[in-house]
């Protein structure tokens, strides 16, 4: 069986799209660090359908790897000359299958970070993207200021460190091209954050300030750094992704993507040197994203949160067998129209029912087959950026919170670390310790999970937040998820 290259794409069966351009004739003008699933079922994908039209050749992505567990990626894409399949499963089942063509190189810097440095000092290079998700911009989950405290960003501010970080690496790129009288690239972060360029740009020049207060400032004033909405679906790869990309072609891809067909970038028009004619391969280039961010963060991302833990404890492990079972559904749809729907800004072009209806729909495919292990992963990055904010805005006018809280409460029985019949739960979240022990004395003291300050802030010391949180923590541990939810959907 031969693997996926530049030389066996041609020979593929005709039912998979592969590129119609010469990628022999494309140049890097992105960096990307981070490539994961959802990099290569999105901008890698936008960038693939512009080059077929005969668009953005000089615009290939070089992907950067900076993570020791990256070397996986690096030896996937480098034997195949950057090619993957991506495939789209429809609630059907039918599926479309293409070969992604516009990333062209992959760096791993732990191997060579001088060769990753260089790559972005280069001025080809006009777009830095990120996807290195929710807690790669080391920022307080309640103040918001820059956590400059982490071992790995201490060693890179040692006189002399070579850089291992997405900061000092970018930084250290942003260093040269100044002194080399280089145009600044654009920083794009793609990330799951509200004001995800906003909150970059406070990142990288809080960094640079810490190495060079008139780098910082010139980072400040030159760098421009978009915000932006993305959305696409995509699950971790399974093997047996990997084995039905074997039966339908006859090659062997390491490492295919799969996700939804739904697909949605709303950018905003800040670049510094430039950019891909993006709207013409379905992007929406707006001057304001935020409406956008706050509907897909607070409806689609916090509704992920809202059936993820409820879902698991009440036996299911896929997202469609959550949205599917009524009484979550029901849940699930009271959080979004009166909890989450209330803290919105109206949003150009979108009408919000519909898209809610839209999101149940995307939720039950059942081809897509996400997990809600994935969902439940990394939870101190996500309840804090994206339910919290509806917490404290429904708090200060005075609207409920009974849903949101019980979500909370639903994480706080999570992280106790055993389900229902006592089996163990894999909390996988970089505070595994620190949850899981203020979980299990919870039994005792019930508020014990949510007086971390650093995660909830003063939350625990509002009655109209404990109150619901605790009933619904109470009920549990009582009654169990199935009950607790019925309750709650009334
Ligand atoms: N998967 C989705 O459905 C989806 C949809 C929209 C947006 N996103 C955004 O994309 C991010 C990545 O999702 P994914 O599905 O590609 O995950 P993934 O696990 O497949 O890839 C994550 C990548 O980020 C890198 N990374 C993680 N932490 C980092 C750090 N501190 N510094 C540098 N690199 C780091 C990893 O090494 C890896 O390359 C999400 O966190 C989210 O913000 C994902
Ligand atoms: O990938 P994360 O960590 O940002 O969040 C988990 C999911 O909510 C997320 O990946 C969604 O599937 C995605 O945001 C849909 O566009």
């Amino acid at each position: 069986m031969t693997a996926l290259t530049q030389e066996t794409v041609a020979a593929l069966p005709e039912a998979v799209a592969v590129p119609s351009y010469d990628r022999s004739r494309l140049t890097v003008g992105i960096v990307h660090i981070g490539v994961g699933g959802f990099h290569r079922a999105h901008q890698a994908m936008y960038l693939d359908r512009l080059m077929n039209e005969g668009k953005a050749h000089d615009w290939a992505i070089c992907g950067v790897g900076v993570l020791p567990g990256d070397a996986r990626m690096r030896d996937a894409l480098i034997a195949q000359d950057g090619l993957y399949t991506l495939v789209l499963k429809h609630p059907d089942g039918t599926r479309e299958a293409r070969v992604i063509g516009s990333i062209t190189d992959y760096l791993f810097a732990p191997d060579d970070p001088e060769a990753v440095i260089e790559k972005m000092a280069d001025p080809t290079v006009r777009i830095v993207s990120l996807t290195v998700t929710e807690g790669g911009y080391n920022i307080h989950p309640v103040t918001g200021a820059f956590d400059a405290g982490s071992p790995a960003i201490r060693a890179d501010l040692e006189p002399g460190a070579v850089p291992a970080t997405v900061f000092g690496l970018v930084t250290e790129a942003l260093r040269r091209r100044r002194a080399r009288g280089l145009v600044p690239f654009t920083v794009m972060s793609c990330d799951n954050i509200q004001g995800n360029g906003e909150v970059a740009r406070h990142s990288f020049t809080a960094f640079a300030r810490l190495v060079d207060a008139g780098l910082a400032d010139w980072i400040e004033a030159a760098v421009a750094f978009p915000n932006s909405m993305v959305d696409r679906i995509t699950p971790v790869t399974t093997d047996e992704d990997r084995e039905a990309v074997t039966e339908l072609f006859g090659v062997l891809d390491a490492w295919p993507v799969t996700c939804e067909p739904f697909t949605q970038w709303v950018l905003e028009d800040d670049f510094s040197r430039g950019r891909p004619p993006f709207e013409e391969a379905g992007v929406q280039v707006v001057a304001d994203v935020e409406p956008y961010e706050l509907m897909k963060l607070r409806l689609l991302n916090a509704g992920h949160q809202a059936l993820c833990y409820f879902g698991y404890l009440s036996g299911h492990r896929y997202v469609h067998e959550a949205a599917t079972d009524p009484a979550i559904a029901k849940f699930l749809l009271d959080y979004m129209d009166l909890e989450a729907t209330p803290t919105l800004r109206p949003v150009p072009g979108v009408d919000l029912d519909g898209y809610k209806r839209t999101l149940i729909e995307r939720f039950s495919n059942a081809e897509v087959r996400d997990t809600l292990a994935r969902l439940c992963a990394e939870s101190s990055d996500r309840i804090p950026k994206w339910l919290l904010p509806v917490v404290r805005e429904q708090l200060a006018g005075g609207g409920p919170v009974t849903r949101a809280a019980a979500v909370v409460a639903s994480w706080a029985r999570y992280a106790e670390g055993a389900d229902e019949s006592g089996e163990p739960i894999v909390v996988v979240d970089r505070l595994r310790e620190r949850l899981m022990a203020a979980a299990k004395a919870q039994r005792q003291r019930p508020t014990a999970f949510i007086e971390d300050r650093e995660l909830f802030g003063d939350l625990a010391d509002d009655e109209r937040f404990v109150e619901p949180y605790l009933r619904a923590l109470e009920s549990l541990h009582a009654k169990g998820a199935r009950a607790t939810v019925r309750w709650l959907a009334g």
